[in-house]
């Protein structure tokens, strides 16, 4: 980001800054989905919104979101009501359909990678984990009673030791799952960061992949004209 002698940025400078990188990981993706995974309240959904408003042309979706319209009820409710195993086959339905889509900017529920069956549905796509310190969500959830009474995992004890249960369950899950053939996408939340913030991370981490692990296409047209064949643009 630009800054002055003082290392402030000027007023506006940011915004563009964010516009720019966006629209170009917009062109870079090339129509393929971004799916955000990590542990409930890193900011999935508060990201993913973002982004996708940023990049114009692609959708946010949120899976969450997509059960409490199937079921016309609150996720917490399904939960209770149908169980954790019936949630989550109704979530892998909703990720089963997703994933035929194209130009996508994907909220995953928190638990998504417990379900083997969904991990090459998320890898058609570039997973990004949004990954946080226990007690930094324990700290961000904590200050608002909605946002741990909403999570059916947290009721009932210690939202702290809930949490770090069900992280150190899922850490090698979130792990694998956003690991493709040769990188991880994997972007550490500060609990000061703002969305932009973290938006700004992802971006830069998706660019930083997508340069690492340039399509076949693009790599045999560079070996082509490595070998001195007159690639037709
Ligand atoms: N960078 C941020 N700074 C401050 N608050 C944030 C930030 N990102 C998200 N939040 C707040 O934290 C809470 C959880 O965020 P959000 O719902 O986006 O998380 P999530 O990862 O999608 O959670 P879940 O997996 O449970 O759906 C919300 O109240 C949201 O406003
Ligand atoms: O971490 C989890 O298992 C969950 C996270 C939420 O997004 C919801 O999908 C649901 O509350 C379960």
């Amino acid at each position: 980001m630009n800054t002055d002698a003082l290392g402030v940025a000027p007023a506006g400078d940011d915004e563009a800054y964010i516009r720019l990188q966006t629209a170009e990981l917009g062109s870079q993706l090339r129509g393929t989905n971004v799916y955000f995974v990590g542990m409930m309240g890193t900011g999935k959904t508060s990201v993913a919104r973002n982004l996708a408003d940023r990049m114009g042309r692609y959708t946010f979706m949120d899976t969450d979101a997509i059960i409490e319209q199937l079921m016309q009820a609150p996720v917490a409710k399904v939960f209770e009501e149908q169980g954790e195993e019936e949630f989550r086959d109704i979530e892998a339905r909703v990720l089963n359909e997703l994933h035929s889509y194209v130009k996508l900017v994907v909220a995953t529920g928190g638990g998504i990678v417990k379900e083997k069956r969904n991990w090459g549905k998320l890898q058609t796509g570039l997973v990004v984990w949004l990954d946080m310190a226990i007690d930094d969500i324990v700290k961000r959830l904590s200050s608002n009673e909605e946002e741990v009474s909403k999570r059916s995992l947290l009721q009932g004890g210690d939202v702290a030791a809930k949490l770090q249960a069900i992280y150190d369950e899922r850490k090698a899950m979130y792990e694998q799952a956003s690991t493709s053939s040769s990188a991880d996408v994997r972007v550490y939340v500060s609990p000061d960061d703002s969305v932009d913030a973290v938006v700004l991370s992802s971006v830069s981490e998706l660019q930083k992949f997508i340069d690492s692990n340039p399509p076949k296409w693009q790599q045999w047209k560079d070996s082509a004209k490595a070998s001195g064949i007159n690639w037709v643009n």
